[in-house]
């Protein structure tokens, strides 16, 4: 994709469902009895080895465009696939299904792309194991692929040391098959979209916060089925982040965002702009399906540098991205902490990003957790090298929208893991 500066992006869009939630939709309405609809499913490329993985554990699932009917076969009632389940590119297919399979009474292999298939199993594989699963790395590497055979699972007080939402969901979804409660407890609370729709299916789940609010622990209790449920999926505020960060720095631009997903576990990147001096402003706020929404409105701004530490990192991990291209164009230096997490998603995105910046004259130093961004220098096209990560294409992008001159994108058709109307949506607001 080759993009070029431009000015006055103005409209009003919608961006597709949220990817945490249609995965979850999927995989609560398979194990649920009945038949769940969800409406407005991101068609992205994870979601879709959601349906795929499932269809092969013998669940039928239609899809109409952006809805989807899953024809729920109750706790018990997936059958061994016939093939290798393989999760593509999708890190929270991976861990979610692996906590579904240690409860099953049949064999599974699960695998993905090379990208995926580097990335980090054992803080799965750990706690799985404590609860009584069989799960093992076929290539003794702590990775996919990975091979899951019956074990007999009984409940586990967990104490997570990664901030991590596919980690917690992993564990409780295997506590739904074990024998006696299992907790899991984080000190920063993760996006909370299993705990949430877990509770709408009916599962016997209690989420309590300690010490301000921030160590939390969700407890679920396994026995009851899963009833099947009709979600309205809300607009994912992670691909809202691109459109939120180039109304900010496209001079001259004004963007209404309907419908976005406000978890406040997700809503970390509104709390940056705010921060940074950003014109953001939420409109016609409501709830739906248990989910927190609103209309999301964007102005141009002149940005400003802050450091983003601490409790809210895993409400923003997926946009660090684009802020660190909000940051590029600020006036002063953002640093970014606490932030290890970004080393391991489908690049090391600690080095995709700031190699990229620097690569479009931007100052950016990485370090262990985090990065160091001079912001305010003028930015110029360069040949952006997304290493098949579809977060940094669509960051880049928007960074494009900026320079001076011609950017090129490689790789650029990478977008569809979560988002394959990228590029459309930005023809609407020219
Ligand atoms: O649970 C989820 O749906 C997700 C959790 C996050 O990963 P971690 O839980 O590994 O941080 C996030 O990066 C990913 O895009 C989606
Ligand atoms: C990290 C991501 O997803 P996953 O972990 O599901 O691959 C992402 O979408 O940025």
């Amino acid at each position: 994709m080759e993009l070029t500066n431009i000015t006055g992006l103005k409209g009003q869009i919608t961006v597709p469902g949220d990817k945490s939630i249609s995965h979850r939709s999927i995989i609560l309405g398979s194990i649920a009895k009945g038949t769940t609809e969800a409406h407005n499913f991101l068609e992205g490329a994870d979601c879709l080895a959601t349906i795929d993985c499932f269809r092969k554990l013998g669940v039928e699932i239609e899809q109409k465009q952006d809805t989807v009917i899953v024809h729920g076969k109750g706790l018990y009632g997936l059958t061994p696939p016939s093939d290798i389940l393989n999760v593509e590119n999708s890190g929270t297919t991976t861990r979610l299904i692996s906590g579904i399979l240690c409860g099953q009474e049949f064999d599974s292999k699960i695998s993905g792309d090379e990208s995926l298939n580097l990335r980090p199993m054992k803080r799965i594989m750990e706690p799985l194991t404590q609860m009584g699963a069989n799960i093992s790395s076929i290539l003794r590497n702590d990775c996919a692929p990975l091979y899951i055979t019956k074990g007999n699972l009984h409940g586990i007080h967990y104490t997570s040391p990664v901030p991590s939402a596919q980690v917690k969901s992993c564990i409780l979804l295997a506590g739904l098959y074990a024998e006696g409660e299992t907790s899991v407890t984080e000190s920063t609370l993760s996006r909370n979209h299993t705990e949430l729709m877990l509770q709408n299916f009916g599962a016997d789940l209690t989420s309590s916060h300690e010490l301000l609010d921030i160590r939390t622990t969700a407890s679920i209790r396994p026995g009851s089925e899963l009833y099947a449920q009709k979600i309205m999926v809300p607009g994912d505020i992670s691909s809202a982040a691109y459109f939120i960060a180039a109304g900010l720095i496209v001079p001259d631009s004004e963007i209404l965002i309907k419908n976005v997903g406000i978890n406040p576990t997700r809503a970390g990147m509104l709390k940056v702009c705010e921060d940074m001096g950003g014109d953001v402003t939420l409109l016609n706020e409501h709830t739906s399906s248990g989910e927190k929404a609103a209309d999301i409105l964007v102005r141009t701004s002149q940005l400003h540098g802050i450091t983003i530490e601490g409790s809210i990192i895993p409400a923003l991990i997926d946009e660090i991205p684009v802020i660190a291209v909000m940051a590029a164009m600020a006036e002063g230096t953002t640093i970014i902490r606490d932030a290890g997490e970004l080393r391991v998603k489908e690049t090391d995105r600690i080095e995709t990003i700031t190699d990229n910046l620097r690569a479009m004259g931007c100052p950016a130093d990485p370090t262990f957790d985090g990065m160091v961004i001079e912001g305010g220098r003028p930015l110029h096209g360069a040949t952006v090298h997304t290493l098949f990560d579809h977060r940094i294409a669509m960051a880049f992008s928007v960074a494009a929208l900026a320079a001076e001159g011609t950017t090129h994108i490689l790789n650029s058709e990478c977008v569809d893991v979560s988002y394959p109307s990228f590029y459309d949506t930005f023809e609407l607001l020219l």
